[in-house]
């Protein structure tokens, strides 16, 4: 199983999981959590903290088991098997989720109630909701509070559905996907709303698809596959754990297999260009010591480039079949 903590706390690989009290500041906790649907497993054993305050993008490939651990910690489903707790809580009593917001991955608003109304109505269930025109001010909205959210575009909705989770001034936000469909301008304004909220020490654990969206907010990031915890560390460390280089080159040998060579780009035969040189993208965890190598191995090569992984890549690598699991690793 893969125990795994905020950043500020100590690795506890080896400790059972089901005796830990949960360390002060944590604010949603995770622990030994296993849920299925029939057959399938969408969670199997998965433990995670979140301290008060980090913004941790969730990050996974479609069916890794995100939403379910969302919903999971937003109360809407139970756990087969292990604990969940929400500041504190156990988040299918409201009073655990008065301080959280969540926006899920597909969000039904009611089609005639008007923007306003529906802002006012959600801020209806909040002690000291932020105040609507506020909140429509801040996502780009004032100008759309009378209108019907049922004739907004899709984009716009996706703003409402982000705004609404903030209403209540929630401690913990859990955003499912947040900027799916959006344009550039819409998706930066979102990403600066969040980065607002964050900086004033709310606590944000984010899902995306977009991995330049994790690498542009997230400050932890926690791999999920096949409903097991691949790898959680810092943005910082999980691209530098992965560290691959990238060596791009133009030869007439095949370097695919080449010592140090983690992988080539396509993964595929090197072709062969009509002057007998073909472009290759090398992988390797020492681009240093791979090129000594080609230059001392006499390696005919031309138009040398030494790129760093892209979090898109470190991805690619953790949730390989064979890639070991890593967890309380930062
Ligand atoms: N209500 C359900 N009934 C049956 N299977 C479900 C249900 N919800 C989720 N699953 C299954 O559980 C697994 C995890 O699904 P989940 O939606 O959590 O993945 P995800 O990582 O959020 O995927 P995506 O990125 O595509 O949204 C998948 O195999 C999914 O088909």
């Amino acid at each position: 199983m893969t125990r795994t903590r905020p950043p500020e706390r100590a690795p506890a690989l080896d400790r059972p999981s089901t005796t830990l009290p949960a360390p002060p500041g944590t604010v949603v906790t995770v622990d030994a959590v296993t849920r299925r649907f029939g057959d399938v497993v969408a969670l199997d054993d998965v433990s995670l903290d979140v301290g008060s305050g980090e913004l941790v993008g969730l990050l996974g490939p479609n069916g890794a088991g995100k939403s379910t651990l969302l919903s999971l910690i937003n109360g809407q489903r139970r756990p087969d098997s292990g604990t969940v707790r929400l500041l504190g809580g156990d988040p299918r009593d409201a009073a655990s989720r008065l301080g959280l917001g969540v926006t899920p991955q597909e969000t039904g608003l009611p089609a005639t109630l008007r923007v306003a109304e529906v802002v006012d109505f959600v801020a209806g269930h909040f002690p000291a909701p932020v105040p609507s025109g506020d909140l429509l001010e801040q996502f780009g909205l004032a100008d759309l509070a009378r209108r019907q959210t049922g004739a907004l575009s899709g984009g716009q909705k996706r703003r409402l559905a982000v705004a609404l989770s903030l209403v209540g001034r929630p401690r913990v936000l859990l955003l499912d996907e947040p900027t799916t469909g959006l344009d550039v301008g819409a998706r930066q304004a979102l990403w600066e709303a969040v980065r607002g909220y964050h900086a004033e020490g709310g606590t944000v654990l984010l899902t995306s698809h977009y991995l330049e969206e994790v690498q542009a907010l997230a400050q932890r990031v926690v791999v999920i596959d096949r409903g097991v915890v691949r790898a959680d560390a810092a943005l910082d460390v999980i691209l530098r754990r992965v560290a691959l280089r990238q060596v791009v080159l133009t030869s007439a040998t095949d370097l695919s297999a080449w010592p140090g060579v983690v992988r080539t780009a396509a993964g595929a035969p090197v072709p062969a260009g009509s002057d007998g040189g073909a472009r290759q993208t090398l992988f390797t965890a020492d681009a240093d010591a791979l090129v000594r190598d080609l230059v001392r191995a006499d390696v005919d090569f031309r138009d040398l480039e030494i790129r760093g992984a892209s979090l898109e890549e470190a991805f690619a690598e953790m949730v390989e079949p064979s890639a070991p699991v890593e967890g309380a690793d930062r």
